[in-house]
């Protein structure tokens, strides 16, 4: 990559895009809900059951103008959900204030491993034991939204559910290959403690990106 590129992508005025689409936010407080995705590439947190692993490799992901995703992301939506990869890798301040300059609402999804930059209307949570929350996302954070792969799960929940503040909105998702599994585990933990409620990933179950 060219350095002035490079340079570019440190500032967060280029980031590396893998891919955009509008479609129906899946998750979380916000599922059902029309939202436009951009998703940016590079993640070194390594969850084993990712399931966006072609994510991973910034290297792969053209740097792209963020005037050029700003001019493009207003046309579909007024809510806009930046993923990744992990987007707290880059500087997210530049693209946010752009669209928020345009009236757009601007959600995150994150592991929080990395600073917090960026001005967001919502940020979703959902933190990784190999690479734990920065205290700022952790106290910020409007919702946690934590995978279920096995039954440790639910101690690692409740640890960062001491972490977020008081209005912080708690999910336990099942992930995804587990389902069948940890879905009655979860069921069976959100009876028993109902301060957290469940997320399903329900674009799968649509069929839908
Ligand atoms: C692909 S990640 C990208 C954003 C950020 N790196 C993160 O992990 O929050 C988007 C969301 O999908 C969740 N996710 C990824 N793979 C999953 C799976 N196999 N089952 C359930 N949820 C999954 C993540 O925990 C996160 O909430
Ligand atoms: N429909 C839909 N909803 C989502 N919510 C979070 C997603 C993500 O990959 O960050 C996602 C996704 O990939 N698709
Ligand atoms: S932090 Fe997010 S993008 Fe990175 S490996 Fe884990 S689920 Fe995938
Ligand atoms: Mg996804």
């Amino acid at each position: 990559m060219k350095n002035e590129v490079k340079e570019l992508v440190n500032k967060g005025e280029m980031l590396p895009l893998m891919e955009e689409f509008y479609t129906i936010q899946g998750e979380g407080f916000y599922k059902g809900t029309a939202a436009y995705f951009i998703r940016i590439g590079g993640c070194d947190v390594g969850c084993h059951w990712c399931d966006v692993k072609e994510s991973w490799n910034a290297e792969l992901h053209p740097p792209t103008n963020i005037n050029n995703i700003v001019e493009n992301a207003k046309k579909y939506s007024d809510t806009i959900v930046i993923t990744g990869g992990e987007p707290l890798m880059w500087d997210m301040n530049p693209l946010t204030n752009q669209l928020k300059s345009e009236g757009l609402k601007t959600h995150i999804e994150t592991s929080g491993a990395y600073k917090l930059t960026g001005i967001w209307d919502w940020i979703c949570l959902s933190p990784k034991k190999m690479k734990l929350p920065t205290e700022e996302v952790s106290a910020k954070a409007n919702e946690l939204k934590v995978i279920v792969y096995n039954k440790d799960d639910f101690r690692f929940a409740e640890e960062q559910a001491a972490k977020v503040n008081s209005n912080c909105i708690l999910y336990l998702q099942p992930e995804w290959s587990k389902r069948d599994k940890v879905v009655p585990l979860i069921v069976d933990y959100v009876m028993q403690n109902p301060k957290w409620k469940v997320s399903l990933q329900t674009h799968k179950y649509l069929n839908i990106p």
